[in-house]
Protein backbone atom coordinates (compact mmCIF):
# COMPACT_ATOMS: atom_id res chain seq x y z
CA UNK A 1 0.00 0.00 0.00
CA UNK A 2 1.55 3.64 -1.18
CA UNK A 3 0.08 5.25 2.12
CA UNK A 4 0.16 8.91 0.71
CA UNK A 5 -2.15 7.78 -1.70
CA UNK A 6 -4.86 6.83 0.88
CA UNK A 7 -8.27 8.57 1.03
CA UNK A 8 -9.35 8.08 4.65
CA UNK A 9 -7.53 7.88 7.85
CA UNK A 10 -9.88 4.89 10.56
CA UNK A 11 -9.72 4.92 14.32
CA UNK A 12 -10.42 1.33 14.09
CA UNK A 13 -11.08 0.56 17.96
CA UNK A 14 -9.21 0.53 21.03
CA UNK A 15 -9.24 -2.23 24.07
CA UNK A 16 -7.59 -3.06 27.07
CA UNK A 17 -6.89 -6.72 29.21
CA UNK A 18 -5.07 -7.72 31.22
CA UNK A 19 -2.76 -5.06 31.50
CA UNK A 20 -2.54 -4.53 27.56
CA UNK A 21 -3.98 -1.41 25.68
CA UNK A 22 -4.83 -2.52 22.05
CA UNK A 23 -4.97 0.71 19.87
CA UNK A 24 -5.86 -0.34 16.05
CA UNK A 25 -5.65 2.17 13.60
CA UNK A 26 -6.18 1.42 9.35
CA UNK A 27 -5.59 3.50 6.06
CA UNK A 28 -9.08 2.71 4.02
CA UNK A 29 -9.67 -0.54 4.11
CA UNK A 30 -6.12 -2.17 4.35
CA UNK A 31 -4.09 -3.79 6.84
CA UNK A 32 -4.79 -2.79 10.71
CA UNK A 33 -2.01 -1.05 12.53
CA UNK A 34 -1.90 -2.54 15.53
CA UNK A 35 -0.17 -0.37 18.67
CA UNK A 36 0.13 -1.77 22.30
CA UNK A 37 0.96 -0.42 25.83
CA UNK A 38 1.98 -2.95 28.16
CA UNK A 39 1.00 -1.63 32.29
CA UNK A 40 3.21 -3.78 34.57
CA UNK A 41 1.60 -5.75 37.30
CA UNK A 42 -1.77 -4.08 36.36
CA UNK A 43 -4.12 -4.42 39.57
CA UNK A 44 -7.79 -4.86 38.81
CA UNK A 45 -9.40 -1.94 37.98
CA UNK A 46 -12.18 -1.11 40.98
CA UNK A 47 -15.67 -0.24 39.44
CA UNK A 48 -15.89 2.81 40.14
CA UNK A 49 -13.12 4.00 38.05
CA UNK A 50 -14.03 2.36 34.87
CA UNK A 51 -15.95 4.91 33.29
CA UNK A 52 -12.92 7.53 33.89
CA UNK A 53 -10.36 4.44 32.48
CA UNK A 54 -12.68 4.24 29.04
CA UNK A 55 -12.30 7.37 28.51
CA UNK A 56 -8.74 8.03 29.09
CA UNK A 57 -8.43 4.86 26.97
CA UNK A 58 -10.45 6.23 24.24
CA UNK A 59 -8.06 9.52 24.49
CA UNK A 60 -4.93 7.93 24.24
CA UNK A 61 -6.13 5.57 21.16
CA UNK A 62 -6.82 9.08 19.65
CA UNK A 63 -3.72 11.10 20.87
CA UNK A 64 -1.32 8.23 19.56
CA UNK A 65 -3.14 7.94 16.18
CA UNK A 66 -0.57 11.27 15.03
CA UNK A 67 2.06 8.16 14.53
CA UNK A 68 -0.25 6.26 12.06
CA UNK A 69 -2.27 9.43 10.37
CA UNK A 70 1.29 11.49 9.40
CA UNK A 71 1.98 8.58 7.46
CA UNK A 72 -0.12 9.52 4.91
CA UNK A 73 -2.48 12.12 5.80
CA UNK A 74 -5.56 12.06 4.00
CA UNK A 75 -8.26 13.67 3.60
CA UNK A 76 -10.74 12.07 5.82
CA UNK A 77 -10.35 10.98 9.28
CA UNK A 78 -12.98 8.33 10.46
CA UNK A 79 -13.66 8.15 14.36
CA UNK A 80 -16.55 7.79 16.53
CA UNK A 81 -18.29 11.58 16.79
CA UNK A 82 -16.64 13.66 19.56
CA UNK A 83 -17.84 15.91 21.54
CA UNK A 84 -16.57 19.78 20.74
CA UNK A 85 -13.72 19.71 23.38
CA UNK A 86 -12.63 16.34 22.56
CA UNK A 87 -12.73 17.16 18.42
CA UNK A 88 -10.80 20.81 19.61
CA UNK A 89 -7.81 19.63 21.16
CA UNK A 90 -7.63 16.43 18.72
CA UNK A 91 -7.91 19.08 15.73
CA UNK A 92 -4.98 21.54 18.16
CA UNK A 93 -3.14 18.50 18.86
CA UNK A 94 -2.51 17.23 14.72
CA UNK A 95 -2.62 21.17 13.37
CA UNK A 96 0.02 22.03 16.02
CA UNK A 97 1.86 18.88 16.65
CA UNK A 98 2.63 17.66 12.95
CA UNK A 99 3.75 21.60 12.31
CA UNK A 100 7.37 20.72 12.01
CA UNK A 101 6.15 17.24 10.19
CA UNK A 102 4.21 19.57 7.73
CA UNK A 103 6.86 22.37 7.35
CA UNK A 104 9.80 19.83 6.57
CA UNK A 105 7.41 18.23 3.99
CA UNK A 106 6.32 21.01 1.65
CA UNK A 107 2.55 20.10 3.42
CA UNK A 108 -0.10 22.22 4.67
CA UNK A 109 -2.20 20.72 7.36
CA UNK A 110 -4.90 23.60 7.33
CA UNK A 111 -8.31 23.37 7.10
CA UNK A 112 -7.54 19.21 6.33
CA UNK A 113 -7.58 18.26 10.01
CA UNK A 114 -10.99 17.84 11.25
CA UNK A 115 -11.88 15.02 13.54
CA UNK A 116 -15.67 14.29 13.34
CA UNK A 117 -18.47 15.86 15.96
CA UNK A 118 -21.71 15.20 17.68
CA UNK A 119 -24.44 16.84 16.25
CA UNK A 120 -25.04 19.86 18.59
CA UNK A 121 -28.51 20.29 20.77
CA UNK A 122 -29.30 24.21 21.29
CA UNK A 123 -31.08 23.09 24.03
CA UNK A 124 -29.02 20.86 26.08
CA UNK A 125 -25.40 21.71 24.59
CA UNK A 126 -24.38 18.03 24.11
CA UNK A 127 -22.24 18.67 21.53
CA UNK A 128 -19.55 20.29 24.31
CA UNK A 129 -18.75 18.15 26.93
CA UNK A 130 -18.16 20.79 29.30
CA UNK A 131 -19.28 19.34 32.39
CA UNK A 132 -16.90 18.53 35.38
CA UNK A 133 -16.41 14.34 35.94
CA UNK A 134 -17.14 12.87 39.11
CA UNK A 135 -14.44 13.25 42.19
CA UNK A 136 -12.78 9.34 42.19
CA UNK A 137 -11.00 10.12 45.24
CA UNK A 138 -7.77 8.74 43.76
CA UNK A 139 -5.24 8.23 45.80
CA UNK A 140 -2.57 12.06 46.60
CA UNK A 141 0.47 10.59 45.00
CA UNK A 142 1.82 12.03 41.97
CA UNK A 143 2.97 10.23 38.72
CA UNK A 144 7.12 11.45 37.36
CA UNK A 145 7.88 10.90 33.69
CA UNK A 146 11.64 10.43 33.54
CA UNK A 147 12.94 11.53 30.23
CA UNK A 148 16.47 10.32 30.95
CA UNK A 149 17.39 14.57 30.79
CA UNK A 150 18.34 17.11 33.44
CA UNK A 151 14.45 19.00 33.49
CA UNK A 152 12.22 15.66 34.82
CA UNK A 153 15.50 15.06 37.67
CA UNK A 154 14.71 18.81 38.56
CA UNK A 155 11.30 18.09 38.90
CA UNK A 156 11.26 14.27 40.63
CA UNK A 157 14.15 16.11 43.08
CA UNK A 158 11.33 19.01 43.50
CA UNK A 159 8.80 16.65 44.28
CA UNK A 160 10.68 14.86 46.78
CA UNK A 161 11.98 17.93 48.42
CA UNK A 162 8.32 18.43 50.02
CA UNK A 163 8.35 14.58 51.13
CA UNK A 164 5.52 13.91 48.19
CA UNK A 165 4.52 10.76 47.59
CA UNK A 166 5.51 10.16 44.08
CA UNK A 167 6.67 7.39 41.32
CA UNK A 168 9.56 7.62 38.77
CA UNK A 169 7.82 6.74 35.41
CA UNK A 170 8.76 5.93 32.10
CA UNK A 171 7.88 4.79 28.58
CA UNK A 172 9.76 2.48 26.80
CA UNK A 173 12.75 0.85 27.21
CA UNK A 174 15.73 2.76 27.85
CA UNK A 175 18.26 1.84 30.02
CA UNK A 176 19.73 5.15 30.31
CA UNK A 177 16.30 6.40 31.55
CA UNK A 178 15.93 2.90 33.93
CA UNK A 179 19.06 4.36 35.68
CA UNK A 180 18.03 7.82 35.96
CA UNK A 181 14.65 7.00 37.72
CA UNK A 182 16.41 4.21 39.71
CA UNK A 183 18.70 7.32 40.96
CA UNK A 184 16.01 9.14 41.76
CA UNK A 185 15.52 7.00 44.63
CA UNK A 186 11.39 6.90 44.17
CA UNK A 187 9.39 3.74 43.55
CA UNK A 188 9.65 2.88 39.43
CA UNK A 189 7.24 2.26 36.90
CA UNK A 190 7.90 1.21 33.77
CA UNK A 191 5.29 1.28 30.74
CA UNK A 192 6.21 -0.24 27.76
CA UNK A 193 5.04 0.97 23.82
CA UNK A 194 5.05 -1.14 20.81
CA UNK A 195 4.68 0.82 17.74
CA UNK A 196 2.97 -1.40 14.88
CA UNK A 197 5.66 -2.90 13.18
CA UNK A 198 3.51 -2.23 9.76
CA UNK A 199 4.39 1.51 10.48
CA UNK A 200 8.03 1.06 9.54
CA UNK A 201 7.42 -1.00 6.63
CA UNK A 202 5.06 2.05 5.39
CA UNK A 203 8.13 3.94 6.11
CA UNK A 204 10.15 2.28 4.13
CA UNK A 205 7.01 2.66 0.98
CA UNK A 206 7.75 5.88 1.47
CA UNK A 207 5.17 7.09 3.67
CA UNK A 208 5.17 10.80 5.09
CA UNK A 209 8.13 10.93 7.95
CA UNK A 210 8.60 13.28 10.60
CA UNK A 211 8.64 14.62 13.68
CA UNK A 212 5.47 13.90 15.99
CA UNK A 213 3.90 15.48 19.16
CA UNK A 214 5.81 12.67 21.41
CA UNK A 215 4.98 14.43 24.64
CA UNK A 216 1.40 14.38 23.98
CA UNK A 217 1.31 10.49 23.48
CA UNK A 218 3.19 9.69 27.02
CA UNK A 219 0.80 12.55 28.73
CA UNK A 220 -2.00 10.25 27.14
CA UNK A 221 -0.52 6.98 28.51
CA UNK A 222 0.07 8.48 31.53
CA UNK A 223 -3.49 9.21 32.07
CA UNK A 224 -4.60 5.81 31.60
CA UNK A 225 -2.03 4.49 34.06
CA UNK A 226 -3.17 7.34 36.55
CA UNK A 227 -6.79 5.64 37.02
CA UNK A 228 -5.51 1.95 36.37
CA UNK A 229 -3.18 2.19 39.79
CA UNK A 230 -4.39 5.08 41.54
CA UNK A 231 -2.71 8.43 41.12
CA UNK A 232 -3.92 12.17 41.54
CA UNK A 233 -1.35 13.92 39.51
CA UNK A 234 0.86 13.42 36.65
CA UNK A 235 3.87 16.17 36.84
CA UNK A 236 5.63 16.61 33.72
CA UNK A 237 8.92 18.84 33.19
CA UNK A 238 8.64 21.02 30.98
CA UNK A 239 9.66 24.35 30.83
CA UNK A 240 8.27 28.20 29.77
CA UNK A 241 10.48 28.16 27.08
CA UNK A 242 8.74 25.49 25.22
CA UNK A 243 5.82 26.81 24.57
CA UNK A 244 8.21 29.17 22.35
CA UNK A 245 7.58 28.71 18.35
CA UNK A 246 10.74 27.09 16.33
CA UNK A 247 9.84 29.69 13.13
CA UNK A 248 6.71 31.39 11.86
CA UNK A 249 5.89 30.07 7.89
CA UNK A 250 3.40 31.53 6.01
CA UNK A 251 1.18 32.82 8.98
CA UNK A 252 1.57 29.65 11.09
CA UNK A 253 4.30 28.93 14.28
CA UNK A 254 5.58 25.77 13.68
CA UNK A 255 7.03 24.62 17.12
CA UNK A 256 9.02 21.70 17.40
CA UNK A 257 7.77 21.45 21.36
CA UNK A 258 4.17 22.07 20.96
CA UNK A 259 2.86 19.12 23.12
CA UNK A 260 5.22 20.51 25.86
CA UNK A 261 3.78 24.12 25.54
CA UNK A 262 1.24 25.81 27.92
CA UNK A 263 -1.36 25.61 25.09
CA UNK A 264 -1.37 21.92 24.78
CA UNK A 265 -1.05 21.38 28.92
CA UNK A 266 -3.86 23.83 29.50
CA UNK A 267 -6.51 21.67 26.63
CA UNK A 268 -5.63 18.69 28.65
CA UNK A 269 -5.73 19.49 32.06
CA UNK A 270 -9.14 20.96 31.10
CA UNK A 271 -9.88 17.84 29.45
CA UNK A 272 -8.91 15.19 32.38
CA UNK A 273 -11.60 17.64 34.54
CA UNK A 274 -14.25 17.50 32.48
CA UNK A 275 -14.09 13.74 30.84
CA UNK A 276 -12.42 11.44 33.17
CA UNK A 277 -11.99 12.72 36.90
CA UNK A 278 -12.04 15.76 39.10
CA UNK A 279 -9.43 15.43 41.37
CA UNK A 280 -7.24 14.30 38.23
CA UNK A 281 -4.25 17.05 37.54
CA UNK A 282 -2.20 16.99 34.85
CA UNK A 283 0.33 19.94 35.11
CA UNK A 284 3.73 21.03 34.25
CA UNK A 285 6.28 21.34 37.07
CA UNK A 286 9.27 23.49 35.64
CA UNK A 287 6.45 25.65 33.74
CA UNK A 288 7.53 29.19 35.20
CA UNK A 289 10.76 28.67 34.53
CA UNK A 290 13.37 28.96 31.23
CA UNK A 291 15.50 26.53 31.08
CA UNK A 292 18.61 28.48 32.04
CA UNK A 293 16.41 28.59 35.42
CA UNK A 294 15.73 25.15 35.45
CA UNK A 295 19.82 23.88 34.24
CA UNK A 296 21.23 26.08 37.46
CA UNK A 297 18.40 23.98 39.59
CA UNK A 298 20.23 21.27 37.63
CA UNK A 299 23.80 22.28 38.26
CA UNK A 300 22.69 22.01 42.16
CA UNK A 301 22.24 17.97 41.44
CA UNK A 302 25.50 16.36 41.17
CA UNK A 303 23.99 12.58 41.59
CA UNK A 304 22.91 12.51 38.07
CA UNK A 305 25.82 13.79 36.45
CA UNK A 306 27.40 10.39 35.39
CA UNK A 307 23.67 8.85 34.52
CA UNK A 308 21.62 11.93 32.85
CA UNK A 309 22.10 12.54 29.45
CA UNK A 310 19.78 14.89 27.31
CA UNK A 311 21.14 13.71 23.63
CA UNK A 312 18.01 12.53 21.92
CA UNK A 313 19.99 9.96 19.79
CA UNK A 314 20.40 7.79 23.24
CA UNK A 315 16.22 7.60 22.67
CA UNK A 316 15.59 6.14 19.21
CA UNK A 317 13.50 2.76 18.84
CA UNK A 318 15.42 1.69 15.68
CA UNK A 319 18.19 3.90 14.60
CA UNK A 320 21.97 3.85 16.07
CA UNK A 321 22.65 5.13 19.36
CA UNK A 322 25.58 7.37 20.11
CA UNK A 323 28.63 5.42 21.61
CA UNK A 324 28.66 7.93 24.64
CA UNK A 325 25.72 9.30 26.55
CA UNK A 326 26.37 12.71 24.50
CA UNK A 327 27.17 13.04 21.08
CA UNK A 328 28.90 16.16 21.01
CA UNK A 329 27.27 17.09 17.64
CA UNK A 330 23.58 17.85 18.16
CA UNK A 331 21.36 20.74 19.06
CA UNK A 332 20.62 18.87 22.50
CA UNK A 333 24.26 18.54 23.50
CA UNK A 334 25.33 22.11 22.43
CA UNK A 335 22.11 23.78 24.16
CA UNK A 336 22.60 21.39 26.99
CA UNK A 337 26.45 22.25 26.80
CA UNK A 338 25.87 26.08 26.94
CA UNK A 339 23.02 26.52 29.48
CA UNK A 340 24.62 24.30 31.72
CA UNK A 341 28.34 26.89 31.57
CA UNK A 342 27.16 29.89 33.41
CA UNK A 343 26.11 27.34 36.53
CA UNK A 344 29.09 25.26 36.77
CA UNK A 345 32.41 24.85 37.55
CA UNK A 346 34.44 24.39 34.10
CA UNK A 347 36.28 21.18 34.25
CA UNK A 348 32.67 19.76 35.86
CA UNK A 349 31.18 20.71 33.06
CA UNK A 350 34.08 19.48 30.87
CA UNK A 351 33.84 16.19 32.36
CA UNK A 352 30.28 15.50 32.10
CA UNK A 353 30.65 15.87 28.53
CA UNK A 354 34.08 14.39 28.19
CA UNK A 355 34.87 17.60 25.98
CA UNK A 356 34.95 21.04 25.27
CA UNK A 357 32.09 21.95 22.91
CA UNK A 358 32.76 25.85 22.74
CA UNK A 359 36.16 25.14 22.31
CA UNK A 360 35.74 23.23 18.69
CA UNK A 361 35.72 25.36 15.68
CA UNK A 362 33.99 23.01 13.69
CA UNK A 363 30.79 22.94 15.69
CA UNK A 364 30.05 27.26 15.10
CA UNK A 365 27.15 26.24 12.75
CA UNK A 366 25.54 24.20 15.58
CA UNK A 367 25.59 27.47 18.34
CA UNK A 368 25.13 30.14 15.78
CA UNK A 369 21.59 28.31 15.24
CA UNK A 370 20.88 28.63 19.25
CA UNK A 371 21.92 31.85 18.74
CA UNK A 372 19.47 32.83 16.37
CA UNK A 373 22.78 33.74 13.87
CA UNK A 374 22.25 33.12 10.30
CA UNK A 375 19.64 30.55 10.67
CA UNK A 376 16.42 29.67 12.64
CA UNK A 377 16.49 27.50 15.97
CA UNK A 378 17.30 24.37 15.58
CA UNK A 379 13.98 21.87 15.97
CA UNK A 380 15.40 20.24 18.89
CA UNK A 381 14.41 20.62 22.37
CA UNK A 382 16.19 23.68 23.26
CA UNK A 383 15.87 27.25 25.07
CA UNK A 384 14.77 30.26 23.47
CA UNK A 385 17.21 32.55 21.07
CA UNK A 386 17.80 35.18 23.38
CA UNK A 387 18.58 32.68 26.12
CA UNK A 388 21.31 31.09 24.72
CA UNK A 389 23.01 34.86 23.51
CA UNK A 390 22.74 35.42 27.35
CA UNK A 391 24.31 32.69 28.01
CA UNK A 392 27.30 33.24 25.34
CA UNK A 393 27.47 36.85 26.96
CA UNK A 394 27.96 35.58 30.14
CA UNK A 395 31.06 33.54 29.06
CA UNK A 396 32.66 35.81 27.49
CA UNK A 397 32.36 37.91 30.37
CA UNK A 398 34.55 35.35 32.68
CA UNK A 399 37.94 34.56 31.98
CA UNK A 400 37.84 31.03 32.26
CA UNK A 401 35.29 30.60 29.14
CA UNK A 402 36.72 33.80 27.15
CA UNK A 403 39.66 32.18 24.85
CA UNK A 404 37.59 29.26 23.93
CA UNK A 405 37.47 29.53 19.88
CA UNK A 406 33.38 29.74 20.04
CA UNK A 407 33.33 32.16 23.05
CA UNK A 408 36.15 34.64 21.02
CA UNK A 409 33.79 34.60 18.12
CA UNK A 410 31.15 35.51 19.74
CA UNK A 411 32.43 38.17 20.92
CA UNK A 412 34.25 39.60 17.95
CA UNK A 413 31.64 38.73 15.49
CA UNK A 414 28.15 38.56 17.24
CA UNK A 415 27.87 40.40 20.23
CA UNK A 416 28.75 43.90 18.29
CA UNK A 417 25.25 43.51 16.34
CA UNK A 418 23.15 42.53 19.38
CA UNK A 419 21.23 45.00 21.90
CA UNK A 420 23.49 44.90 25.02
CA UNK A 421 20.88 45.75 27.48
CA UNK A 422 18.82 42.23 26.45
CA UNK A 423 22.16 40.03 27.71
CA UNK A 424 21.13 39.89 30.99
CA UNK A 425 21.06 36.39 32.36
CA UNK A 426 19.23 37.31 35.26
CA UNK A 427 15.69 38.25 33.98
CA UNK A 428 15.86 34.39 33.03
CA UNK A 429 15.68 33.04 36.41
CA UNK A 430 13.10 35.08 37.47
CA UNK A 431 9.98 32.55 37.60
CA UNK A 432 6.91 34.04 35.87
CA UNK A 433 3.13 33.33 37.53
CA UNK A 434 1.64 31.14 34.74
CA UNK A 435 1.58 27.62 35.17
CA UNK A 436 -1.23 24.76 36.30
CA UNK A 437 0.56 23.03 39.02
CA UNK A 438 -2.06 21.72 41.69
CA UNK A 439 -2.18 23.36 45.46
CA UNK A 440 -0.79 20.14 46.76
CA UNK A 441 2.51 20.18 44.51
CA UNK A 442 3.34 24.15 44.91
CA UNK A 443 5.45 24.17 47.92
CA UNK A 444 7.84 21.76 45.12
CA UNK A 445 8.30 25.01 43.03
CA UNK A 446 10.38 26.77 46.23
CA UNK A 447 12.91 23.90 45.38
CA UNK A 448 13.23 25.24 42.08
CA UNK A 449 13.61 28.53 42.00
C1 LIG B 1 14.64 9.62 19.34
C2 LIG B 1 14.22 10.59 18.30
O1 LIG B 1 14.56 11.76 18.42
N1 LIG B 1 13.51 10.14 17.30
C3 LIG B 1 13.01 11.01 16.27
C4 LIG B 1 13.60 10.58 14.94
O2 LIG B 1 13.30 9.21 14.78
P1 LIG B 1 14.24 8.17 14.07
O3 LIG B 1 13.63 7.84 12.76
O4 LIG B 1 15.63 8.68 14.04
O5 LIG B 1 14.24 6.90 15.03
P2 LIG B 1 13.19 6.33 16.07
O6 LIG B 1 12.98 7.23 17.24
O7 LIG B 1 13.70 5.00 16.33
O8 LIG B 1 11.80 6.23 15.31
C5 LIG B 1 11.58 5.35 14.20
C6 LIG B 1 10.35 5.78 13.46
O9 LIG B 1 9.22 5.52 14.28
C7 LIG B 1 8.23 6.49 14.07
N2 LIG B 1 7.75 6.98 15.37
C8 LIG B 1 8.54 6.87 16.48
C9 LIG B 1 8.01 7.25 17.70
C10 LIG B 1 6.73 7.77 17.78
O10 LIG B 1 6.21 8.16 18.87
N3 LIG B 1 5.99 7.86 16.64
C11 LIG B 1 6.49 7.50 15.44
O11 LIG B 1 5.78 7.62 14.43
C12 LIG B 1 8.78 7.54 13.15
O12 LIG B 1 8.27 7.25 11.87
C13 LIG B 1 10.27 7.26 13.19
O13 LIG B 1 10.90 7.58 11.98
O14 LIG B 1 13.04 11.29 13.88
C14 LIG B 1 11.59 11.11 13.78
C15 LIG B 1 11.14 11.82 12.55
O15 LIG B 1 11.47 13.15 12.60
C16 LIG B 1 10.95 11.66 15.07
O16 LIG B 1 9.54 11.48 15.03
C17 LIG B 1 11.51 10.88 16.26
O17 LIG B 1 11.04 11.49 17.44
C18 LIG B 1 10.52 10.56 18.41
C19 LIG B 1 9.01 10.53 18.27
C20 LIG B 1 10.86 11.05 19.80
O18 LIG B 1 10.63 10.34 20.76
N4 LIG B 1 11.36 12.25 19.91
C21 LIG B 1 11.63 12.92 21.18
C22 LIG B 1 13.08 12.77 21.59
C23 LIG B 1 11.32 14.39 20.96
O19 LIG B 1 11.47 14.90 19.87
N5 LIG B 1 10.83 15.06 21.98
C24 LIG B 1 10.44 16.41 21.83
C25 LIG B 1 9.05 16.59 22.41
C26 LIG B 1 8.23 17.41 21.49
C27 LIG B 1 6.75 17.31 21.76
O20 LIG B 1 6.01 18.23 21.38
O21 LIG B 1 6.31 16.33 22.32
C28 LIG B 1 11.40 17.32 22.54
O22 LIG B 1 12.06 16.85 23.48
O23 LIG B 1 11.46 18.47 22.14
N1 LIG C 1 10.24 7.96 27.64
C1 LIG C 1 9.57 8.83 28.39
N2 LIG C 1 8.63 8.41 29.26
C2 LIG C 1 7.92 9.28 30.02
N3 LIG C 1 8.12 10.60 29.98
C3 LIG C 1 9.06 11.07 29.15
C4 LIG C 1 9.83 10.22 28.31
N4 LIG C 1 10.68 10.99 27.59
C5 LIG C 1 10.45 12.26 27.97
N5 LIG C 1 9.49 12.30 28.91
C6 LIG C 1 8.99 13.48 29.61
O1 LIG C 1 8.62 14.48 28.68
C7 LIG C 1 8.98 15.76 29.19
C8 LIG C 1 9.85 16.44 28.18
O2 LIG C 1 11.00 15.68 27.92
P1 LIG C 1 12.44 16.34 27.88
O3 LIG C 1 13.27 15.50 26.97
O4 LIG C 1 12.36 17.79 27.63
O5 LIG C 1 12.90 16.19 29.40
P2 LIG C 1 14.16 15.57 30.05
O6 LIG C 1 14.59 14.35 29.31
O7 LIG C 1 13.84 15.39 31.49
O8 LIG C 1 15.22 16.75 29.97
P3 LIG C 1 16.16 17.30 28.79
O9 LIG C 1 15.50 18.57 28.32
O10 LIG C 1 17.44 17.51 29.46
O11 LIG C 1 16.18 16.25 27.70
C9 LIG C 1 9.66 15.52 30.55
O12 LIG C 1 8.70 15.67 31.57
C10 LIG C 1 10.09 14.09 30.47
O13 LIG C 1 10.09 13.45 31.71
Amino acid sequence: MQPRLTQVFRFVRCAYADGVAELVYAFDQGEEMIERIRFPSAPALPPERQQAFDAALKLLHLIAGVSYYKAGVPPQIEAEPLDDTTADLLDALYLHGLAEFAYRNGLDLRGRIAFPRLARSPLRGEGSGGREAPVLGLPPRTLVPIGGGKDSLVAAEAIKSIGGAATAVWVGNSPLIAACAERTGLPTLNIQRELSPLLFELNRLGAWNGHVPVTAVNSAILAVAAVLYGYDSIAFANERSASAATLEYEGQQVNHQWSKGYAFEAMLAGWLHTHVAADLDYCSLLRPYSELAVTRAFARLTPYFDAFSSCNRNFRILGPKPADRWCGQCPKCHFVFLALAPFLPKPRLLSIFGRNLLDDETQAAGFDALLEYQDHKPFECVGEGAEARAAMFALSQRPEWQEDALVARFAREILPQLDPARLALEPWLVPSAEHHVPMRLRPALQAIG
